[in-house]
Protein backbone atom coordinates (compact mmCIF):
# COMPACT_ATOMS: atom_id res chain seq x y z
CA UNK A 1 0.00 0.00 0.00
CA UNK A 2 0.93 3.31 -0.98
CA UNK A 3 1.67 6.29 1.46
CA UNK A 4 -1.13 8.39 2.44
CA UNK A 5 -1.73 11.69 -0.02
CA UNK A 6 -2.55 13.69 3.12
CA UNK A 7 1.06 12.88 4.47
CA UNK A 8 3.47 13.86 1.42
CA UNK A 9 2.75 17.84 0.60
CA UNK A 10 5.94 19.01 2.65
CA UNK A 11 8.77 19.16 -0.36
CA UNK A 12 12.00 17.95 0.83
CA UNK A 13 14.09 18.49 -2.25
CA UNK A 14 13.40 20.85 -4.86
CA UNK A 15 15.24 21.30 -8.20
CA UNK A 16 14.97 24.41 -10.23
CA UNK A 17 16.59 23.98 -13.92
CA UNK A 18 19.20 22.24 -12.87
CA UNK A 19 22.28 21.90 -15.40
CA UNK A 20 24.56 18.89 -14.51
CA UNK A 21 27.99 19.16 -16.34
CA UNK A 22 31.08 16.59 -15.35
CA UNK A 23 34.26 17.18 -17.60
CA UNK A 24 32.39 18.18 -20.53
CA UNK A 25 29.89 16.13 -20.56
CA UNK A 26 26.27 17.09 -19.62
CA UNK A 27 25.02 14.82 -17.77
CA UNK A 28 21.45 16.88 -17.27
CA UNK A 29 20.59 20.09 -19.20
CA UNK A 30 17.52 21.27 -17.13
CA UNK A 31 16.06 19.06 -14.43
CA UNK A 32 13.17 20.42 -12.34
CA UNK A 33 11.44 18.50 -9.57
CA UNK A 34 9.81 18.31 -6.36
CA UNK A 35 10.08 15.18 -3.79
CA UNK A 36 8.09 15.39 -0.84
CA UNK A 37 8.06 13.87 2.90
CA UNK A 38 8.04 10.31 2.72
CA UNK A 39 7.63 9.64 -1.27
CA UNK A 40 9.01 6.52 -2.24
CA UNK A 41 10.71 6.98 -5.21
CA UNK A 42 12.38 4.83 -7.62
CA UNK A 43 15.39 6.50 -10.24
CA UNK A 44 15.27 4.65 -13.54
CA UNK A 45 17.23 4.90 -16.57
CA UNK A 46 19.97 3.67 -18.92
CA UNK A 47 24.01 2.66 -17.95
CA UNK A 48 25.68 6.12 -17.78
CA UNK A 49 22.50 8.27 -17.67
CA UNK A 50 23.33 10.10 -14.16
CA UNK A 51 21.50 8.58 -11.57
CA UNK A 52 23.75 7.96 -9.28
CA UNK A 53 25.43 11.05 -9.95
CA UNK A 54 21.79 13.14 -8.94
CA UNK A 55 22.04 10.96 -5.44
CA UNK A 56 25.60 12.79 -5.68
CA UNK A 57 23.97 16.02 -6.29
CA UNK A 58 22.10 15.48 -3.29
CA UNK A 59 24.74 14.80 -0.92
CA UNK A 60 26.92 18.15 -1.84
CA UNK A 61 29.40 15.40 -3.73
CA UNK A 62 29.40 17.45 -6.72
CA UNK A 63 27.94 21.02 -7.68
CA UNK A 64 24.94 21.86 -10.46
CA UNK A 65 26.46 24.26 -12.96
CA UNK A 66 23.51 26.37 -13.24
CA UNK A 67 19.91 25.90 -11.56
CA UNK A 68 18.90 25.68 -8.12
CA UNK A 69 18.71 22.57 -5.56
CA UNK A 70 17.24 22.35 -2.26
CA UNK A 71 17.56 19.52 -0.07
CA UNK A 72 15.62 19.92 3.50
CA UNK A 73 15.19 23.61 3.28
CA UNK A 74 19.21 24.02 2.28
CA UNK A 75 21.91 23.57 -0.49
CA UNK A 76 23.20 20.59 -0.12
CA UNK A 77 26.10 19.68 1.76
CA UNK A 78 28.29 16.98 2.90
CA UNK A 79 28.22 15.28 5.77
CA UNK A 80 24.07 15.57 6.38
CA UNK A 81 22.68 13.63 8.63
CA UNK A 82 19.20 14.31 7.83
CA UNK A 83 20.56 12.10 4.52
CA UNK A 84 21.10 8.15 4.53
CA UNK A 85 23.30 7.51 2.06
CA UNK A 86 23.42 3.16 0.74
CA UNK A 87 26.42 3.40 -2.11
CA UNK A 88 26.07 0.97 -4.96
CA UNK A 89 27.43 -2.13 -3.56
CA UNK A 90 29.50 -5.01 -4.93
CA UNK A 91 29.18 -8.54 -2.62
CA UNK A 92 32.15 -8.37 -0.12
CA UNK A 93 35.13 -10.62 -0.37
CA UNK A 94 34.41 -14.37 1.07
CA UNK A 95 37.22 -14.13 3.94
CA UNK A 96 36.43 -10.60 4.92
CA UNK A 97 36.90 -11.34 8.91
CA UNK A 98 34.44 -7.82 9.78
CA UNK A 99 31.41 -8.82 11.61
CA UNK A 100 28.33 -7.53 10.54
CA UNK A 101 27.75 -5.38 13.52
CA UNK A 102 31.17 -3.23 12.63
CA UNK A 103 29.98 -2.90 9.00
CA UNK A 104 26.95 -1.19 10.30
CA UNK A 105 28.61 0.59 13.17
CA UNK A 106 30.82 2.89 10.37
CA UNK A 107 27.45 4.39 9.70
CA UNK A 108 28.67 6.20 12.80
CA UNK A 109 32.11 7.48 11.92
CA UNK A 110 32.32 11.01 12.18
CA UNK A 111 29.17 11.45 13.41
CA UNK A 112 28.23 12.12 17.41
CA UNK A 113 28.46 8.41 18.25
CA UNK A 114 31.78 8.04 16.26
CA UNK A 115 34.51 5.51 16.98
CA UNK A 116 35.39 7.91 19.88
CA UNK A 117 32.50 6.43 21.36
CA UNK A 118 32.70 2.62 22.73
CA UNK A 119 29.66 2.71 24.73
CA UNK A 120 26.13 1.03 25.46
CA UNK A 121 25.14 4.06 23.25
CA UNK A 122 26.82 3.21 20.50
CA UNK A 123 25.45 -0.68 20.53
CA UNK A 124 21.84 0.20 21.39
CA UNK A 125 21.41 2.62 18.01
CA UNK A 126 23.46 -0.17 16.06
CA UNK A 127 21.17 -2.87 17.52
CA UNK A 128 18.01 -0.77 16.52
CA UNK A 129 18.96 -0.23 12.67
CA UNK A 130 20.40 -3.95 12.59
CA UNK A 131 16.47 -4.87 14.17
CA UNK A 132 14.86 -2.83 11.49
CA UNK A 133 16.17 -4.57 8.33
CA UNK A 134 15.49 -7.70 10.75
CA UNK A 135 19.99 -8.56 11.22
CA UNK A 136 20.20 -9.14 14.27
CA UNK A 137 20.21 -12.82 14.42
CA UNK A 138 23.39 -12.35 12.04
CA UNK A 139 24.62 -9.09 13.59
CA UNK A 140 28.36 -11.26 14.68
CA UNK A 141 28.64 -13.13 11.70
CA UNK A 142 31.78 -12.41 9.62
CA UNK A 143 30.31 -9.79 7.17
CA UNK A 144 32.08 -11.65 4.10
CA UNK A 145 30.09 -14.98 4.18
CA UNK A 146 26.51 -13.16 4.04
CA UNK A 147 24.18 -13.33 1.32
CA UNK A 148 24.00 -10.35 -0.81
CA UNK A 149 21.05 -9.59 0.34
CA UNK A 150 21.80 -10.06 3.96
CA UNK A 151 25.01 -7.66 2.95
CA UNK A 152 22.32 -5.36 1.56
CA UNK A 153 20.50 -4.93 4.60
CA UNK A 154 23.53 -4.16 6.35
CA UNK A 155 23.83 -0.92 4.24
CA UNK A 156 20.28 0.26 4.77
CA UNK A 157 21.12 -0.45 8.23
CA UNK A 158 23.78 1.97 7.87
CA UNK A 159 22.03 4.64 6.14
CA UNK A 160 19.47 4.67 8.61
CA UNK A 161 21.73 4.99 11.92
CA UNK A 162 21.10 9.16 12.02
CA UNK A 163 17.43 8.80 11.57
CA UNK A 164 17.51 10.27 8.43
CA UNK A 165 14.63 12.16 6.50
CA UNK A 166 16.11 11.08 3.88
CA UNK A 167 17.47 7.83 2.29
CA UNK A 168 19.15 7.72 -1.12
CA UNK A 169 19.55 3.82 -1.94
CA UNK A 170 21.99 3.33 -5.05
CA UNK A 171 21.37 0.28 -6.85
CA UNK A 172 20.25 -1.74 -3.60
CA UNK A 173 18.59 -4.46 -5.90
CA UNK A 174 21.27 -5.31 -7.98
CA UNK A 175 22.76 -8.55 -7.64
CA UNK A 176 19.64 -9.71 -6.24
CA UNK A 177 17.30 -12.56 -7.50
CA UNK A 178 13.82 -11.85 -7.48
CA UNK A 179 12.33 -13.05 -4.21
CA UNK A 180 15.68 -11.33 -2.28
CA UNK A 181 15.03 -7.96 -4.57
CA UNK A 182 11.50 -8.52 -3.17
CA UNK A 183 12.43 -8.56 0.54
CA UNK A 184 14.49 -5.81 0.11
CA UNK A 185 11.59 -3.45 -1.56
CA UNK A 186 9.06 -4.51 1.38
CA UNK A 187 11.90 -3.27 4.01
CA UNK A 188 12.21 -0.34 2.43
CA UNK A 189 9.02 0.57 2.20
CA UNK A 190 8.22 -0.43 6.16
CA UNK A 191 11.08 1.68 6.65
CA UNK A 192 9.94 4.70 4.20
CA UNK A 193 6.32 4.42 6.04
CA UNK A 194 7.38 4.12 9.35
CA UNK A 195 9.66 6.74 9.67
CA UNK A 196 7.48 8.82 6.82
CA UNK A 197 11.17 9.50 5.13
CA UNK A 198 11.34 9.97 1.73
CA UNK A 199 13.31 7.57 -0.32
CA UNK A 200 14.85 7.81 -3.76
CA UNK A 201 16.13 4.38 -5.13
CA UNK A 202 18.26 4.25 -7.90
CA UNK A 203 17.06 0.78 -9.93
CA UNK A 204 17.39 -0.66 -13.75
CA UNK A 205 14.01 -2.50 -13.57
CA UNK A 206 10.90 -0.87 -13.00
CA UNK A 207 8.64 -4.37 -12.04
CA UNK A 208 10.00 -5.26 -9.00
CA UNK A 209 8.83 -1.50 -7.32
CA UNK A 210 5.54 -0.87 -9.26
CA UNK A 211 3.51 -2.01 -6.17
CA UNK A 212 4.98 0.19 -3.72
CA UNK A 213 6.62 3.35 -5.64
CA UNK A 214 4.70 6.58 -5.36
CA UNK A 215 6.42 7.98 -8.40
CA UNK A 216 10.00 7.67 -10.82
CA UNK A 217 12.08 9.79 -11.87
CA UNK A 218 13.09 8.77 -15.34
CA UNK A 219 17.16 10.22 -16.68
CA UNK A 220 17.93 9.35 -20.37
CA UNK A 221 20.07 11.32 -22.72
CA UNK A 222 20.43 14.79 -20.68
CA UNK A 223 16.58 14.81 -20.06
CA UNK A 224 14.46 14.08 -17.19
CA UNK A 225 10.61 13.86 -16.04
CA UNK A 226 8.90 12.81 -13.15
CA UNK A 227 5.65 11.54 -12.44
CA UNK A 228 3.54 8.18 -11.47
CA UNK A 229 4.80 5.03 -13.30
CA UNK A 230 2.09 5.74 -15.29
CA UNK A 231 2.18 8.77 -16.75
CA UNK A 232 6.24 8.67 -17.22
CA UNK A 233 6.79 4.74 -18.54
CA UNK A 234 4.87 5.14 -21.59
CA UNK A 235 6.06 5.29 -25.26
CA UNK A 236 5.40 9.09 -25.62
CA UNK A 237 7.25 10.08 -22.97
CA UNK A 238 9.97 8.06 -23.10
CA UNK A 239 10.31 8.58 -26.99
CA UNK A 240 11.02 12.39 -26.11
CA UNK A 241 12.92 11.43 -23.31
CA UNK A 242 15.73 9.45 -25.13
CA UNK A 243 15.09 11.72 -28.82
CA UNK A 244 14.92 8.08 -30.47
CA UNK A 245 12.03 5.86 -30.82
CA UNK A 246 11.14 3.85 -27.81
CA UNK A 247 8.25 1.23 -27.52
CA UNK A 248 6.49 0.53 -23.98
CA UNK A 249 4.51 -2.58 -24.13
CA UNK A 250 2.23 -3.27 -20.52
CA UNK A 251 1.53 -7.13 -20.23
CA UNK A 252 0.48 -8.93 -17.16
CA UNK A 253 0.74 -6.19 -14.97
CA UNK A 254 4.42 -5.27 -15.60
CA UNK A 255 6.10 -2.67 -17.86
CA UNK A 256 8.60 -3.58 -20.29
CA UNK A 257 11.05 -0.60 -22.39
CA UNK A 258 11.79 -1.78 -25.88
CA UNK A 259 14.31 -0.18 -28.40
CA UNK A 260 16.28 1.63 -25.90
CA UNK A 261 18.97 0.59 -23.48
CA UNK A 262 17.44 -0.10 -20.46
N1 LIG B 1 34.17 13.37 -13.09
C1 LIG B 1 33.57 13.03 -14.23
N2 LIG B 1 33.90 13.61 -15.40
C2 LIG B 1 33.29 13.27 -16.56
N3 LIG B 1 32.29 12.36 -16.63
C3 LIG B 1 31.92 11.76 -15.49
C4 LIG B 1 32.53 12.05 -14.23
N4 LIG B 1 31.92 11.30 -13.27
C5 LIG B 1 30.99 10.56 -13.92
N5 LIG B 1 31.00 10.83 -15.23
C6 LIG B 1 30.09 10.26 -16.26
O1 LIG B 1 28.80 10.68 -15.96
C7 LIG B 1 27.86 9.74 -16.48
C8 LIG B 1 26.79 9.45 -15.46
O2 LIG B 1 27.30 8.58 -14.48
P1 LIG B 1 26.35 7.94 -13.38
O3 LIG B 1 27.21 7.04 -12.55
O4 LIG B 1 25.58 8.99 -12.71
O5 LIG B 1 25.36 7.06 -14.28
P2 LIG B 1 24.26 6.02 -13.82
O6 LIG B 1 23.00 6.40 -14.52
O7 LIG B 1 24.22 5.91 -12.34
O8 LIG B 1 24.86 4.70 -14.49
P3 LIG B 1 24.80 3.14 -14.07
O9 LIG B 1 23.38 2.71 -14.24
O10 LIG B 1 25.70 2.49 -15.06
O11 LIG B 1 25.29 3.01 -12.66
C9 LIG B 1 28.68 8.51 -16.90
O12 LIG B 1 28.78 8.50 -18.30
C10 LIG B 1 30.02 8.76 -16.25
O13 LIG B 1 31.05 8.19 -17.01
Amino acid sequence: MKNDVAERNTPIITLENVHIQLGNRTIQEDISLTVNEGEFIAILGPNGAGKSTLLKLLLGLIKQSSGSVRVLGRAPRRGNTDIGYAPQHRVLEADLALRARDVVGFGLDGHRWGPGWPSRQRNEIIDKALKEVNALHFANAPVGQLSGGEQQRLLIAQALLTNPRLLLLDEPLSNLDITHGQEIVTLVRNVCRARNAAVLLVAHDVNPLLNVIDKVIYVANGNSTIGTPDEVITTETLTRLYGSPVEVVKALGRMFVVGAET
